[in-house]
């Protein structure tokens, strides 16, 4: 568990700052198996998890689901047989938010339960 996946989101509205270049040099670090990817221009961080097998990864997704409803802010889930991809970024300001780099640090900590 690192000390990023104990904080809770924030309000993110629009207008709320993104990450800039500085911070995430901060962040990144602290969640070394994300990847920093941009899509259509909005900056998200993803990482693919390996599972053995559909039911596995899709057990997986729905705990997500109870972090992400119980912090108020979504992720992109991809579930496949063997592997969930999980991506986040906030739609409200079309990039990153410290709020991701938190949501990215709790859903490493759901598999090192
Ligand atoms: C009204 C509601 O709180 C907002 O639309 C939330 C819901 N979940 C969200 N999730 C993400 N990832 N980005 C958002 O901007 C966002 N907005």
């Amino acid at each position: 568990m690192t000390a990023l996946s104990q904080n809770s989101c924030e309000a993110c509205r629009i207008g709320a700052p993104k990450v800039d270049e500085a911070e995430a040099k901060e962040l990144l670090p602290q969640i070394p198996d994300w990847s920093l990817i941009e899509v259509d221009g909005i900056q998200q961080l993803q990482r693919q998890y390996k599972f053995k097998n559909f039911v596995s990864a899709m057990a997986f997704a729905n705990q997500l689901a109870e972090i992400a409803e119980a912090e108020g802010h979504h992720p992109g889930i991809l579930v496949e047989w063997g592997k969930a991809t999980v991506t986040w970024w906030s739609h409200s300001i079309k990039g990153l938010h410290r709020n991701d780099f938190v949501m990215a640090a709790k859903t490493d900590d759901l598999l090192s339960k």
